[in-house]
This record gives structure tokens, C-alpha cells and sequence, in this order.
């Protein structure tokens, strides 16, 4: 792989539990939000789910319908996809090709079976399980984003444990109780594997000048 990939980092959670709140954080706390700093971005995926208010097209969502989904899995443009809650979501393989060749930190917010395609195809994807600090407060938060009718929380609720008996899959988790101190987990996370990679090339420079050297 070339020296400037990008680092691929995922957030799993059961819905509601807060991981798009945190990646956005992050990517505003890095400046990442326009395009003269961008160092990070989060993927945006396509789905059949309907959008909800305030949800624009090609910035949350790829939203499409099933059978223009269906087509996009037979010419095999996913690197990853899956049916949660009824729906199909996927990501992009062309999208996150180019953008972890430009050398840019991609996020996935995706589920756990997404979670280990991905992880199949690149072991280095560091994986970043989030959890709720309880069930009533997941349900609250779910209730208070207000965007999803009582039916479908009642589904997600219901889903949540199956989402949560994957976390042992993950490389790091981070409990989302205090926002703050989430978001200062997940910083710490993503800081020591780009240093990591950034470190082992300046500390190697030399010899991999040499090795591919005349
Ligand atoms: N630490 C926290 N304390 C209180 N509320 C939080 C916390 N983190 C996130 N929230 C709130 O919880 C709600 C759900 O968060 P968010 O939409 O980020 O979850 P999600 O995991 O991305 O859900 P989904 O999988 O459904 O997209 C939002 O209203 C958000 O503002
Ligand atoms: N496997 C994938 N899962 C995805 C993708 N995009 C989102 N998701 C997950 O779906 C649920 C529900 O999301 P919501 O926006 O309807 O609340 C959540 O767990 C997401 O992480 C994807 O591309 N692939």
C-alpha cells in the first residue's frame, strides 16, 4: 500500500447510542468541516431508508430506492453493505478508494456486520465499538432526537442487544455517558493511529529510501 493512505476508522453502535454525534465533534474540533482542511471525513452512505427532516441528499445519505441499490450490488460498488432495521445501507468502494489514496482519515458509521466485511478486506481498520451507558438512556435519546416515530425506536430498541453482543469484535470501545469524555476517548484514538503511521514512516524514511533507492 502506499506510504499515504489514509487511516480507516469505523464507530459501531446500537442506534441512538451517539456515534455520529462524536464523529461530527471530532471532525469540528480537527477543523475537518470544509474543504481547506481536509485531513478527515466521514463517509456518506447510500440507503433505501426514507430521509428524515432535515436530511439532505448526498450529505447524509445516498438516498435511493431498493431496486437502484440492487443494481449497485451487482456491479459490485460496495466495499461493504447490509440490511439493518429493514433497510439497505452500504458504502461506497469506489469513494473510500480514492479518498484513503488522497491520504485522508475515512469514518464509516456503519453496523457490526458491515463492521466485519470491512475489517476482512482491511485488518489495519481500526474498529471503535460505541456503547450506551444503559438501556433507559439509549431509549431517551432515541425519544428526544425525535426523528424517528415510537414504531421504529420500539424496532431499534428491540435490535439494540443483537448490535451490542458484537462490541468483543471491536478493537477499542468507548462508553458514551459524558459526551466530553467520549469524544476525548475517541480523539485519543484516532490521534495515536495517525501519529502511529506517521511516526513509522519518518522514523523508517531512511531505510525505505535505500530499499527503494536505484
Ligand atoms: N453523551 C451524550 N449524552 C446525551 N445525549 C447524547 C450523547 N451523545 C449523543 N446524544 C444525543 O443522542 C441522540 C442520538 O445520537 P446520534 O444521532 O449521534 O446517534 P447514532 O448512534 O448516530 O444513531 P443512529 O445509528 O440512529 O444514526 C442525539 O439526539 C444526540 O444529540
Ligand atoms: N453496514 C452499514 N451500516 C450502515 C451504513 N450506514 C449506516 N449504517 C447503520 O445503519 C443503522 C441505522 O442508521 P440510521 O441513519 O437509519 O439511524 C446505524 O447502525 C448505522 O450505523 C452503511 O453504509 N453500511
Amino acid at each position: 500500500m502506499p506510504q499515504t493512505l489514509g487511516n480507516l476508522f469505523i464507530l459501531t453502535a446500537p442506534s441512538g447510542a451517539g456515534k455520529s454525534s462524536l464523529i461530527k465533534a471530532l471532525l469540528e474540533k480537527h477543523q475537518c468541516t470544509n474543504a481547506h482542511n481536509n485531513v478527515m471525513q466521514v463517509s456518506v452512505s447510500h440507503t433505501t431508508r426514507a430521509p428524515r427532516p432535515g436530511e439532505v441528499d448526498g450529505v447524509h445519505y445516498h438516498f435511493v430506492d431498493r431496486a437502484e441499490f440492487e443494481s449497485l450490488i451487482e456491479q459490485d460498488a460496495f466495499f461493504e453493505w447490509a440490511e439493518v432495521f429493514g433497510n439497505y445501507y452500504g458504502t461506497s468502494k469506489i469513494v473510500i478508494e480514492q479518498t484513503l489514496r488522497q491520504g485522508i482519515d475515512v469514518f464509516l458509521d456503519i453496523d457490526w456486520q458491515g463492521a466485519r466485511q470491512v475489517k476482512a478486506q482491511i485488518p489495519d481498520t481500526a474498529t471503535v465499538f460505541v456503547a450506551p451507558p444503559s438501556k433507559q438512556e439509549l431509549q431517551a435519546r432515541l425519544t428526544k432526537r425525535g426523528q424517528d416515530s415510537a414504531e421504529v425506536i420500539e424496532q431499534r430498541m428491540a435490535k439494540a442487544v443483537s448490535e451490542i453482543s458484537h462490541y468483543h469484535e471491536f478493537d477499542y470501545i468507548v462508553v458514551n455517558d459524558d459526551f466530553a469524555a467520549a469524544l476525548a476517548e475517541l480523539d485519543a484514538i484516532v490521534m495515536t493511529r495517525r501519529l502511529r503511521k506517521e511516526k513509522q514512516i519518518i522514523r523508517h524514511q531512511q531505510l525505505f529510501d535505500n530499499l527503494l533507492g536505484e
